[in-house]
């Protein structure tokens, strides 16, 4: 795969893109621009981070790496790497966002940094139940942790909450590190009037120039991951469809655990309007969930379902009314964090652990006929279509 990763970061990062980041301080030399007074703390600790014993997580390497390019060269001061570079402009988004931190600044800050990590064995992205903690995330991405309830929220709510490749991979690792920290149920859920318009169809401009076929490859691949992701997620998964559902935020609902809808929901697969085919293993969850039929009236046809026929059709576990749908889905959320956290995966482990297997062989099977979709006129033409305002859905 031509994927122009530097050559110290590991090829297969991408398929998650930041769990493979490798120490920045086990990569680079020590420059001799540090100054003199702070030298010595300074290669002491990046000494140190090579002697970590318990991997500190990619947001800590992130930082450090930014701390360390700052402290040694100064200000970004490289071109941002492309889009598809995952890698390199995750590296590069750190060492930016420092700015105009003065290098002695940052080397102090690096120092502790380490000590900090030294000193403790507890992972910095870890959430201690009862506090209301941002674990991590961005502005287009919000994750809280609050009472036993990691809460994964999209936050674009002036596009609806159309997720973009960079959000792929932050919900990827959001729910990475739910599935590690110390809540009980982990809920994904939208800001806003809209819980999700899919795909950002603005994702298809970046890739429709240049090098095609890699590009789209390399995003497939980020779509089979994100997917595995909700597949192995072994916490209970409660998404809470505050809005209209569009594409891919309905399709992945057959992996959830349950799905609390408000009556103003709506859920709509328009895949053949699109040019696309469907993902998020629905191809084979939403037969078995409603009856070929039906599904084939949402995957094929494009039919728009209310919360109340998807509640009928078995992809809702229940409607509220809009009024008072936050009061009682929280309520009922919060009565469920404190059920023993072991049983409810255990019992969430017994029933995916029979399709397990077949779910991911599904998901790679959707993906691999998606990859071709993309690249067909009637998919880039739709795409054109929406981007140049010339349609809706
Ligand atoms: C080759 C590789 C390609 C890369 C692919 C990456 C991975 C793909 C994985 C495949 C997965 C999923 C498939 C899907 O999800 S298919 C569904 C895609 N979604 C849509 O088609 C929805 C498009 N949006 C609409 O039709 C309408 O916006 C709406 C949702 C019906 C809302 O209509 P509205 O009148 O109430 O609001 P509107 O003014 O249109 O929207 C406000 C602004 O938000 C922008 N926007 C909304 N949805 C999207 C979207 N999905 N993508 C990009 N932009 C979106 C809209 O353009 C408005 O923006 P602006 O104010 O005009 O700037």
């Amino acid at each position: 795969m031509a994927l122009r990763l530097a050559k110290h970061w590991c090829l297969s990062a991408i398929r998650s893109p930041l769990q493979v980041i490798s120490f920045p301080a086990l990569q680079l030399h020590v420059s001799g621009t540090a100054m003199r007074a702070d030298q010595k703390d300074f290669e002491n600790a990046v000494t140190r981070v090579k002697l970590l014993k318990k991997d500190p997580g990619n947001e800590m390497k992130l930082k450090l790496y930014a701390l360390y390019k700052q402290a040694t060269e100064g200000p970004c001061n490289v071109p941002k790497p492309g889009v598809f570079n995952l890698i390199n402009k995750a590296k590069w988004d750190a060492w930016n966002a420092l700015g105009s931190l003065p290098k002695e600044t940052a080397r102090q800050n690096y120092v502790d940094l380490v000590s900090s990590l030294s000193s403790s064995s507890a992972s910095s992205s870890q959430v201690k139940p009862g506090a209301d903690k941002e674990q991590q995330g961005s502005e287009n991405l919000v994750v809280t942790s609050e009472n036993g309830i990691t809460k994964i929220m999209l936050n674009r709510p002036t596009k609806k909450n159309a997720i973009t490749t960079q959000m792929y991979q932050e919900i990827i690792l959001a729910l990475k590190a739910a599935s590690k920290d110390d809540s009980t149920i982990t809920v994904l859920t939208g800001n806003g009037d809209y819980y999700c318009s899919g795909n950002d169809l603005s994702n298809f401009t970046d890739v429709l120039s240049g090098e095609i076929e890699e590009k789209v490859k390399s995003i497939a691949i980020l779509l089979r991951d994100f997917v595995d992701c909700f597949i192995d997620f072994p916490k209970p998964l409660i998404a809470v469809v505050n809005g209209p559902a569009v594409g891919i935020s309905v399709t992945l609902l057959g992996l959830f655990d349950a799905v609390y809808a408000s009556d103003r929901a709506t859920f709509h697969t328009p895949f053949s309007h699109l040019g696309q085919s469907p993902e998020g293993c629905s191809s084979y969850i939403f037969p078995k969930m409603m009856g070929p039929a039906k599904a084939k009236e949402m995957l094929i046809f494009g039919k728009k379902l209310t919360a109340g026929e998807a509640c009928a059709r078995g992809l809702v576990t229940e409607v509220f009314p809009d009024s008072t749908f936050q009061t009682e889905v929280w309520t009922r959320l919060k009565a469920y964090s404190k059920l023993p956290p072991n049983a409810m995966r255990v019992s969430k482990q017994i029933i995916r652990n029979m399709e397990k297997e077949k779910l991911h062989a599904v998901n790679a099977e959707e993906v691999s006929v998606l990859q071709e979709r993309w690249l067909s006129d009637e998919c880039i033409n739709a795409v054109m279509n929406f981007l140049s305002k010339r349609a809706k859905l």
